[in-house]
């Protein structure tokens, strides 16, 4: 074991036993009707364009979240300079995101200046808000950041399994977060979750444990909207 790394010993970290505890919320999260409706070929279409006109408008509130998590990123740690290039190429993606967001919703013909947040989409975005907080410590936001991205990875990886037939006008919207250079995206920012979970203290531990989970439960009720909740 001598001058062996927790990782080469395969030592369980935090994101890892996470996963494992919480496996039905996950679940939850990254296998909704609404995203099976997709991966099936059988969505309504109605539903497609309501989830695509409110998650433009979660991606609107996304970005200055990102934002803030960059910026306790330059704050806080030694390895500061990659965490900051990793989420930089977010900002990135964020910036192509909303671009596209303007194409699909005309495409649709939804008009993305009348959309009126649901409830779900509201608190979920004062759920980042409350994130944005100087009192936040940087290992909760990064565990946050992360989990929101590989919700939807893994969610829309799945309607691109062999297998599969989700409908050819919807490919583009799982490709968009279902691709490879996605995942890797998120497996970056799970590295850099479990590396700042290594050296946190129980207290905030604890609260990134719950931060976590609050954000598939927000997930799921996201997902709902889509099939008529509010
Ligand atoms: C509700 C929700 N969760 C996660 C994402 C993915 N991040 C950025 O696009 C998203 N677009 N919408």
């Amino acid at each position: 074991m001598e001058g062996k790394t927790g990782e080469e010993m395969g030592k369980t970290l935090m994101t890892e036993t996470w996963l494992r505890k919480h496996r039905l919320l996950y679940v939850g999260a990254t296998r909704h009707p609404f995203i099976r409706s997709i991966r099936d070929g059988n969505i309504d279409l109605s539903s497609f364009k309501t989830w695509l006109g409110q998650d433009y408008v979660f991606v609107r509130a996304f970005v200055p979240f990102v934002a803030s998590v960059l910026s306790k990123a330059c704050k806080g740690s030694d390895n500061s300079s990659n965490d900051v290039e990793v989420m930089l190429g977010g900002m990135a993606a964020l910036n192509d995101e909303i671009a596209w967001f303007k194409k699909e919703a005309s495409k649709w013909g939804v008009q993305l200046s009348d959309i009126v947040p649901q409830k779900a989409n509201q608190n979920y975005c004062r759920f980042l808000e409350s994130l944005m907080s100087p009192e936040v410590e940087y290992t909760v936001a990064i565990t946050a950041f992360w989990a929101i991205e590989a919700v939807y990875q893994e969610s829309f990886a799945h309607c691109l399994e062999d297998g599969t037939k989700p409908p050819p006008e919807l490919q583009e919207t799982c490709q968009r977060w279902g691709n490879e250079g996605f995942g890797q995206y998120c497996n970056a920012l799970r590295k850099i979750a479990d590396r700042q979970l290594e050296k946190a203290s129980d207290d905030v531990i604890t609260k990134a444990e719950v931060t976590f989970l609050r954000v598939l439960e927000h997930e799921v009720d996201f997902w709902n909207i889509s099939h008529g909740g509010t």
